[in-house]
């Protein structure tokens, strides 16, 4: 048995391989490098530059390794490049993840997991958003991920193979041991804007509205340590090996922090006071969105870092390692 990790050189790929390799699972990691970076990649593993949609190259990776399990993390990821850009999601996200299901099929693969996205949900009430929500993606984003979810769902009834779609809330946080952690280059996610305004790599960072229906006016989210994620991955694999059937879950802790309570907390946990601007809303921001999670919470999945501190603190720790480093992705 193996296991074949598309984007295993991204951001929450990188986890996996960890997850996995500490585990003593055999990996192939499969990643074209658009986004990632080989050093990312655990030495313990083999890794192949390369695109999803190959079906030469993918099918031989298949063969070679004795691939069971595919775990696809691979895709374009950026929600508002997502809009001016739609093709490019809809190539790289749907029609790639297409080519590389197909491979799959040809290639008897047991069992498919899928990083799928809460932005596949679009504007949610204030309450929890459980899995069986209307689905209303409101970016091209979302629509090429609910696309491949659709996709997985067909090709399980018609052919041997069961499938998980996981979907993420917002993941934050690094590798406890600082071997891996969120380096995109020019990131826009909350937390690592954050702690890189801390370190004073950002003069100062903004609030994008604060006139939400929320507590505190500002937009509320889950997030969720991606050390905990990818433990969800790893459980619903060996759901899957048992003979489980196929499961969409939310990946999330179910309990929601507004931007303002973030940044206090990247305040307290650095001991930096660092210049925060309260600025205009951003264009298609849920005013809050949390997982309903129940189903996750019905597996054996126990989270451990469970504490915005904690995810801060990882964040903080690995963005002061980037800092060190003579390559490190410009901010
Ligand atoms: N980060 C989040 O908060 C979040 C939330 C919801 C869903 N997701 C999903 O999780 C997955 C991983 O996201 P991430 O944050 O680690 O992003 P990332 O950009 O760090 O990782 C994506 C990886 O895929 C590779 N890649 C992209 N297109 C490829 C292709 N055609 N062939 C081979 N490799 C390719 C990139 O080089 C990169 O290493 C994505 O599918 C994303 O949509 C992420
Ligand atoms: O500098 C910043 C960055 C973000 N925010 C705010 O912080 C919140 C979180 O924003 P992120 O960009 O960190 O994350 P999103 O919630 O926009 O998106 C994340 O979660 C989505 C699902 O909800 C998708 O999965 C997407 O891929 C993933 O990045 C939002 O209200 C945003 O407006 C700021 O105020 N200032």
């Amino acid at each position: 048995m193996g296991v074949l990790v598309t984007g295993g050189a991204g951001y929450i790929g990188s986890h996996m391989v960890l997850y996995l390799a500490d585990r003593g699972e055999k990996v192939v990691v499969l990643d074209n490098l658009v986004t990632g970076f080989d050093w990312m990649v655990d030495h313990r593993v083999d890794f192949v530059q390369g695109n999803i949609a190959d079906n030469a190259l993918v099918s031989r990776l298949i063969q070679d390794h004795g691939i069971d399990a595919v775990i696809h993390f691979a895709g374009s990821v950026v929600v508002p490049e997502s809009v001016e850009n739609p093709l490019k999601y809809y190539r790289n996200n749907t029609a790639a993840t297409r080519d590389l299901i197909e491979t799959c099929v040809q290639n008897g693969i047991k069992h498919f997991i899928f990083s799928s996205t809460a932005a596949v949900y679009g504007m949610v009430g204030l309450e929890p958003v459980a899995e069986d929500a209307v689905l209303t993606p409101v970016s091209p984003y979302g629509r090429s991920k609910l696309m491949s979810e659709w996709m997985l769902a067909d090709v399980a009834a018609a052919h041997p193979m069961t499938y998980g779609v996981l979907r993420y809330f917002n993941v934050a946080g690094a590798d406890p041991e600082m071997r891996s952690g969120q380096s995109t280059a020019g990131a826009t996610h909350l937390i690592k804007v954050a702690v890189q305004t801390a370190l004073g790599l950002r003069a100062s960072m903004s609030v994008f509205g604060d006139d939400y229906p929320t507590p505190d006016g500002t937009c509320v989210r889950d997030y969720i340590h991606v050390s905990d994620l990818v433990a969800a991955h790893g459980i619903l694999l060996d759901h899957l090996r048992a003979g489980g059937e196929s499961r969409t879950m939310n990946c999330g802790y179910g309990r929601g922090f507004s931007v303002d309570e973030v940044v206090s907390t990247v305040k307290q946990v650095t001991g930096v006071d660092f210049p925060v601007v309260h600025g205009p809303r951003r264009a298609g921001d849920p005013a809050s969105i949390v997982a309903g999670a129940d189903r996750i919470r019905s597996m054996d999945w126990e989270p451990q870092f469970d504490d915005l501190p904690t995810i801060v603190e990882m964040a903080y720790k690995w963005e002061r390692y980037l800092n060190t480093r003579n390559d490190r992705p410009a901010v």
